[in-house]
């Protein structure tokens, strides 16, 4: 079941109370909210009133929860082009503006009517639309002072008093939404947009009903109790005068028990000890735990009730910008130039490079995860997940477009995908050929593994077209020399120069390949032994037929000395991480970047000498950026300047295992929140 607005965009260029309101009533329901504010200050109510939190105001916090925040400066050309998008793709747009400011900022009725002929367009306004007044600019204490309501229950004569509560906002972005609600209903059946008008005066006229229909105020039946208290019941002068006398929970209780309807007459940190639930807590990035107060609607059957932290300024631009189809470089664009950006401050550029978190998270996930993070600070991301030959090569040159069912490693076929783009095929052995495949150590046969179905796979690239064939190393589950890749390969050998690159994942020789890997893949001592000695056999077939000795070459033993098995055959054997770092023009992004974020299930001694984080990490500190590394967890005492922020010692090992994108959010918020420019006001 979904919220009954699951895929309603409404476009909510509000601000302060009736608006804000009446959109979150909407988002409460499941709409999705854009909230248009200017860059810089964000709306007014950010900054409106005595109550901060977090650099936030309580009244923005209180209107804006389940809304995505768009900072966007409507005054610009190319706000206006953003925002007339946005009207294309939006059902509802809601706005609160003075008379003529709409008008003024291209986004009036007559003016965004011809964008999109389903568009609801609701303007909530003081006075209405037509009327002597409808020029007239106006807030809650006038609407609250011409409608009555200002001396409502006073006796005659009395000064005029302002209600706490303001009610014409409440009425008047509450009926907006009815009102809303009705149009989308009637827009389901005859399929017409149109206009909504709400008028605040109209709207408290409405909610104030009973004062004109003469129901009296009562103001009498609030008791005074002991100690300076009061209580409201029911009860006649004789029954006060003895509540008078006695505490106010005392007297609650004997009216209570007696059946009378009483309650005690609270002051607001006694509303929020009551017992009800009325308020849900949700973990806002900057003000920590937040109590918002619960939506009123319950309905059967149920729907799912969300509750995300009102957003920061502009903290989700970027994504929907990209939403919009904007590119990277465009979305930068407007940030440097104060169109989505605050001119004063430059735009915090954060670069996400990650590799997989093996086993929980690939790299492009943990990259999204952190993405996440640091938007919700501010920053502007790029994102490079990075791999090392081993699983996720191909998902970092961009993911498969291609699927070949080839020999999975214990013969079983197995559906791998690869990538031909421009002449260039990318592919792995760990989706071939890999231990994952096999089903992981236990179920592995470390003897029987092979790895034809890498084979396999190189030649369909080549029978497909191909001009070059990046091949990935790592993660497999074999250690067969590559004699099952080349055997599949009979006809296509020797491979030309240059066509095929093999990028592996560790610089080990052949000779050491069954030592170092076997284990992993679930050989024991007595088969380590076997397989080193069938991995010598092997070298000297290869020495024999193509003339190249692999049994010290670096590199060679990667894959269980596929990565030798296809040398000897012509290949070139390149260090993975560097080849993917070059290929997707990590010099460039770094060029960019303000500060890195890298990332690994693992980051140890061997991550900073040749892994993808290492590299990745030793490039940012070359060019004096900072670096920060998220890794489940880590070796103590490592000798790098990047700070280090395991997952395991913000979210706890057992969250790390079992809920790792979670634990990974955690442990980005945190590192980048200590990173951040400007940590020091938040
Ligand atoms: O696949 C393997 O053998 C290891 O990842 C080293 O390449």
């Amino acid at each position: 079941m979904t919220a009954p607005f699951t895929g309603i965009t409404v476009l909510d260029l509000t601000h302060f109370v009736a608006g804000p309101w009446c959109t979150m009533l909407l988002a409460d329901l499941g709409a999705n909210v854009i909230k248009v504010e200017p860059p810089g200050r964000g709306e007014i109510a950010r900054t409106m009133g005595s109550v901060f939190a977090g650099g936030e105001s309580a009244i923005y916090l209180g209107f804006n929860r389940n809304k995505r925040s768009l900072a966007l400066d409507l005054k610009t050309d190319e706000g206006r082009e953003v925002v007339h998008r946005l009207v294309r793709t939006a059902d509802v747009l809601v706005h609160n503006l003075r008379p003529g400011t709409a008008e003024r900022l291209g986004v009036g009725y007559e003016q965004v009517a011809g964008l999109n002929s389903d568009l609801l367009y609701c303007h909530i306004s003081a006075f209405g639309q037509t009327g002597p007044y409808a020029d007239q600019p106006a807030n809650d204490p006038i609407i609250q002072a011409i409608s009555g309501a200002m001396l409502a229950g006073l006796a005659d004569g009395a000064a005029p008093v302002r209600m706490g509560v303001s009610l014409p906002d409440f009425a008047g972005g509450g009926l907006a939404a009815v009102g809303i609600t009705a149009a989308l209903y009637r827009r389901l059946r005859s399929g017409m947009g149109g206009s909504v008008d709400v008028s605040l005066l109209g709207a408290q006229m409405f909610a104030q009903l009973d004062l004109f229909a003469g129901r009296p105020s009562d103001a009498s039946r609030a008791v005074a109790c002991g100690g300076g208290t009061f209580l409201v019941a029911d009860v006649g002068p004789h029954v006060a005068s003895e509540l008078a006398g006695v505490s106010r929970d005392e007297a609650l209780a004997l009216l209570r028990a007696s059946g009378v309807a009483c309650a005690p007459v609270n002051t607001l940190p006694e509303v929020f000890a009551e017992p009800n639930p009325h308020t849900v807590p949700v973990r806002h990035p900057t003000v920590g735990d937040l109590a918002q107060l619960r939506s009123p609607f319950t309905a059967a059957p149920s729907w799912p009730v969300r509750v995300a932290p009102p957003p920061l300024l502009g903290e989700h631009t970027s994504e929907v910008l990209a939403e919009l189809g904007y590119s990277a470089e465009a979305i930068e664009d407007f940030a440097r130039r104060g169109v989505t950006g605050d001119p004063s401050s430059p735009p915090w550029r954060v670069l996400l490079a990650p590799d997989k978190f093996k086993g929980t998270l690939t790299s492009r996930e943990a990259a999204d995860v952190i993405a996440a993070e640091a938007e919700r600070l501010g920053a502007v991301v790029r994102t490079l997940p990075m791999a090392d030959g081993g699983e996720g090569t191909v998902e970092a040159f961009g993911g498969p477009n291609r699927y070949s069912v080839v020999t999975g490693p214990l013969g079983t076929p197995v559906r791998a995908g690869w990538r031909l783009v421009d002449g260039l095929a990318v592919l792995e052995s760990a989706a071939a050929s890999g231990l994952v495949v096999a089903g992981g150590a236990a179920a592995n046969d470390a003897w029987a593994a092979t790895s034809a179905g890498t084979g396999e796979l190189i030649r369909e690239a080549i029978d497909a077209g191909a001009d070059e064939v990046i091949v990935g190393m790592g993660g497999s589950a074999t250690t067969d020399g590559g004699a099952g890749a080349l055997a599949a390969l009979a006809g296509y050998l020797p491979f030309r120069p240059g066509l095929v690159r093999v990028i592996t994942d560790v610089a080990t020789p052949f000779k050491d390949a069954a030592r170092v890997f076997g284990p992993q893949k679930g050989a024991d001592a007595r088969q380590v032994a076997l397989l080193t000695r069938r991995l010598r056999r092997i070298a000297d077939e290869l020495s024999a037929k193509y003339g190249v000795d692999v049994w010290d070459l670096p590199r060679s033993g990667a894959a269980g000395g596929l990565a030798g098995g296809l040398a000897a055959a012509g290949a070139v054997l390149s260090d993975g991480a560097s080849v993917i770092a070059e290929r997707l023009g990590l010099a460039e992004q770094l060029d960019w970047a303000d500060l890195v974020v890298t990332g690994e299930g693992r980051f140890d001694a061997t991550s900073l000498l040749g892994k993808a984080p290492g590299l990745v990490v030793r490039e940012s500190l070359r060019r004096g950026l900072p670096v920060l590394v998220l890794a489940g967890a880590a070796d103590e005492g490592l000798d790098t300047d990047a700070r280090v922020v395991t997952l395991v010692e913000t979210a706890g090992d057992v969250a790390a295992m079992e809920d790792p994108a979670a634990s990974l959010a955690k442990a980005a918020r945190s590192g980048l929140h200590a990173m951040s420019p400007t940590r020091q006001e938040r």
